[in-house]
């Protein structure tokens, strides 16, 4: 770039790879598509550990955006003189002001030629004023943040009990008249829901779209409490529990899980935040969920950041610059991959949790749509497989093996546990669950 930053066209862009390791980072802590892996997964001390470490790697390098480097590195009284004296324009233009009737088209021009230069110096002005006014918001959100009341309160009580550890079974949970509405809502997602589940059972939950049960499972994992009611979990209620061993007790597979904007070895590896993964693991965890095959055609493997931190920035003040654009293609490009292998990727993150082997529950909330019949039949079993002994619930909308084979099943309607039992129970119910089934099975059926 040459000249000044208001009359060049550039374009800039970070390689530092600290800074945009700790721009990755505070993506994840604050984004909120990545809350629910936050909360699940308990990230906070590993991103704070992690961003502290690139922090010192960093050293006293400046972050600021390079135009706010070099605006900083201008001062504000040297600035105006530069900007007033630069342009003998402005001189004529002052003229022009002190003297009303001497006004030409030249002296016109000359007018706002001063006008334009003020408006330069105030914007530099200005930016310092809005850079201080950041700063301080930055400081006023800290306060706030440390005096939010938490909505959802830690319990105290260790979980599993200590005679437990030895012999991890499965979590046994008691639903007991659950109403919830979500914050801000006048609706009920749920509406009195009971049920029980033994320890090792697999669950299914089914219903249409909306009828509560990824609701049912938020406040299983307490991203919510329920409005009245209350869940036990091994006799106990929830809320006595602490929220960091309830939820590294379990495994909770969704939909849509986001990709980090890390590596794809952490993207793995955060199935376990607080431990040191050998490769060995990390490699089983990628074969059991599936991922291995489209990692390893990524060009760096598994040390591919498949969203990176974008900072690249470019300003094109006349003609798109042929040179600007060649200096900033293919740079920080995002790798898109599809819903599928995305699906895998988080898959290989709850094998790995799995592996750990301190999980009592595992849940998967439609863990399978985007996979191929092949995929999701080889999911499920492997899921099966691994949490054997564990409790285990599962969300799906296809009926197939997990539903003919789970322990109970729970069909879910407009908030409401209409039905609950084994396959051929609520086949021979005749109600929702057949509804449901019938829908599926009539297309194999023939006339
Ligand atoms: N964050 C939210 N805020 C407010 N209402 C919500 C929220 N999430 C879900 N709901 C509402 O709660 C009800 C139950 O939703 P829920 O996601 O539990 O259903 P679901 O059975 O899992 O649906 P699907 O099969 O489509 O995943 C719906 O009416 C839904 O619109």
């Amino acid at each position: 770039m040459k000249g000044s930053f208001y009359s060049m066209s550039y374009a800039t862009f970070c390689n530092n790879p600290y800074f945009t390791r700790m721009a990755g980072l505070n993506n994840l802590a604050f984004d909120e598509t990545f809350l629910e892996d936050r909360l699940g997964y308990d990230l906070g001390s590993y991103i704070t550990d992690e961003f502290k470490k690139s922090r010192n790697l960093l050293g006293d390098t400046c972050t600021d955006f390079v135009s706010n480097q070099w605006l900083a590195s201008q001062s504000i009284y040297f600035n105006s003189v530069l900007s007033l004296s630069r342009d003998s324009l402005s001189f004529l233009a002052l003229r022009v002001l002190w003297d009303h009737n001497s006004i030409s088209l030249g002296e016109f021009i000359t007018i706002q030629q001063l006008y334009l230069s003020i408006r330069r110096l105030s914007s530099s002005v200005f930016w310092r004023m809005t850079k201080m006014h950041d700063h301080l918001h930055t400081i006023q959100r800290i306060y706030t943040r440390r005096n939010i009341q938490r909505k959802v309160e830690d319990g105290s009580t260790a979980y599993p009990p200590q005679s437990d550890k030895v012999n991890l079974g499965g979590a046994k949970i008691e639903f007991r008249n659950i109403t919830f509405k979500y914050p801000g809502t006048d609706k009920d997602a749920l509406t009195n829901v009971s049920f029980k589940i033994e320890p090792g059972q697999v669950v299914v939950i089914v219903g249409v779209n909306g009828s509560g049960k990824s609701s049912a499972i938020k406040l299983l994992t307490r991203l919510y409490d329920p409005t009245s009611g209350e869940i036990l979990l091994d006799g106990l209620p929830l809320p006595s529990y602490r929220l960091s061993d309830i939820r590294r007790s379990m495994a909770v597979l969704r939909q849509n899980h986001p990709v980090f904007p890390l590596s794809l070895r952490e993207n793995v590896s955060l199935g376990l935040p607080d431990r040191n993964v050998s490769e060995e693991n990390i490699e089983e965890a990628m074969r059991q969920g599936g991922s291995e095959t489209f990692v390893r055609k990524q060009s760096q493997g598994l040390e591919t950041i498949l969203h990176p931190e974008r900072t690249v920035k470019l300003r094109v003040v006349s003609e798109p610059d042929a040179e600007l654009k060649a200096v900033i293609d293919g740079k920080e490009q995002w790798i898109d991959i599809s819903g599928g292998e995305s699906q895998r990727l988080a898959a290989s993150r709850t094998f790995l949790r799995l592996l750990g082997g301190d999980i009592r529950l595992l849940v998967a909330d439609e863990p399978t749509s985007a996979l191929d019949p092949v995929g999701e039949y080889q999911l499920f079993s492997k899921l099966r497989k691994h949490c054997s002994g564990k409790t285990a619930i599962f969300i799906t909308h296809r009926f197939g093996h997990l539903t003919k084979h789970a322990d109970l099943i729970l069909c879910l309607k407009d908030g409401c546990l209409v039905e609950q039992g084994n396959h051929e129970e609520l086949i021979a119910l005749d109600g929702e669950y057949k509804r449901l089934y019938d829908v599926q099975a009539s297309a194999f059926i023939s006339d």
